[in-house]
């Protein structure tokens, strides 16, 4: 059954702004609460569903969770199962001295990314180093993956509503205050660089949240 409320539970108050804009004009009763969990390895949807789990048992009732995964298309065929797990096992500083090469085979990764690897790429890196991952690659294309998952409580199965969105990596251009926003390029304008709105409209958050808004009239 569709919830009336919803209580997002997220570490990162930037996502909660854009998630609280996105359906501010919806019917949904947005609540949320500050808990970082810990994320499993896997694929993109099993690393939200079992965030879910894990979140509703903390907090022993429904929850929504979201996670994020930024995709890029070069890296895509590479393997290394086996690079991930031991950039995993480095420290910050330790990934710092890590060459471009290595990080980009983590990269090749990138499907089964969780979100904390790539807060390591972004902390390791800054956001201004960020596209030189891809120094090498003439393919610069990336895809944004948001992928949101409702649980509606203990030893429930969570519910999937996933949004994509291409783009390029590029050097930082716009504001650096959210994630890579500045390094992701829509359509000629960096995320950094478009008013929310505008932002919001056509990221991958706003494509995620779009289908979960329509499986709550579907439901209601
Ligand atoms: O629209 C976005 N534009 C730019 N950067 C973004 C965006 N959305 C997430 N990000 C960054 C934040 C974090 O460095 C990583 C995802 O990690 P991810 O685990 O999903 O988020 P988080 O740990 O910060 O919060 P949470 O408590 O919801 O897991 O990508
Ligand atoms: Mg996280």
């Amino acid at each position: 059954m569709a919830p009336k409320d919803l209580n997002f539970i997220t570490g990162n108050k930037n996502k909660l702004a854009e998630v609280q804009a996105i359906l501010s004009p919806t019917a949904v009763n947005l609540q949320s609460q500050a808990i970082d969990l810990p994320e499993l390895q896997g694929t993109i949807e099993e690393i939200s569903t079992d965030k879910a789990k894990r979140a509703a048992e903390r907090v022993q009732g429904p929850v929504l969770v979201e996670d994020t995964c930024l995709c890029f298309n070069a890296f895509n065929e590479l393997p290394g199962p086996y690079v991930y797990v031991h950039l995993r096992a480095l420290t910050h500083s330790a990934l710092r001295k890590q060459t471009p090469l290595r990080i980009a085979h983590a990269i090749a990764e990138a499907d089964k990314l969780p979100g904390i690897l790539q807060k390591w790429f972004l902390q390791a890196l800054g956001v201004q180093q960020f596209h030189k991952l891809l120094a090498g690659f003439e393919d610069k294309s990336a895809q944004a993956v948001c992928t949101f998952a409702y649980c509606e409580g203990p030893g429930h199965e969570p519910i999937v509503f996933q949004g994509r969105t291409d783009g390029m990596i590029v050097p930082a251009r716009g504001p650096t205050d959210f994630g890579w926003d500045a390094c992701f390029e829509y359509e000629g304008q960096t995320y950094a660089e478009m008013p929310k709105e505008e932002k919001n409209k056509i990221s991958h958050r706003g494509r995620a949240l779009a289908k979960l808004v329509e499986w709550l009239k579907q439901e209601v």
